[in-house]
């Protein structure tokens, strides 16, 4: 599965923290973050993460353009809840597209874990017919 990671500054040490936790799930994955989630994740674990920018300078639109071609299987986006972003357009329409290609997208680590353990368990299988359907039919 394609899992996207991305943490706004105040929520990383979450997300690290979360990462490193679920490590051995994770590690079954292909992993992409925005750039500085990206750094954080592989400084503190032996995973290896795709890198987009960092979400400001364009990250989370590269992820939203993976999510409109059905790309994504997954997003674990902890979003500042409580700061203004100044690219809070592109987190939007990330969070749009996430609605219209139907991906689970948890904002908070409770959801995050949920999906994670769900993750664990192969509930995502359903989305390997999506992959295949992609590959089969030459759609971009
Ligand atoms: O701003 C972000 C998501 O909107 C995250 O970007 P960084 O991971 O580069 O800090």
């Amino acid at each position: 599965m394609n899992i996207a990671l991305i943490a706004h500054d105040r929520m990383k040490d979450e997300m690290v923290n979360f990462v490193v936790a679920y490590e051995q799930v994770f590690k079954e994955h292909d992993l992409f973050a925005t750039g500085t989630t990206g750094q954080r994740i592989m400084e503190s674990t032996k995973l290896s993460v795709f890198r987009y920018m960092s979400g400001p300078y364009g990250g989370d639109q590269q992820i939203g353009a993976m999510v409109a071609k059905n790309e994504m299987d997954l997003i674990i986006f902890l979003r500042d809840p409580l700061m203004a972003q100044p690219h809070e357009p592109d987190i939007s329409a990330l969070l749009r597209l996430c609605d219209v290609q139907g991906i689970p997208c948890a904002t908070n680590v409770a959801t995050a874990e949920i999906l994670t353990k769900a993750l664990e368990r192969g509930d995502f299988a359903w989305r390997e017919v999506v992959h295949k359907y992609k590959s089969e039919s030459g759609e971009k």
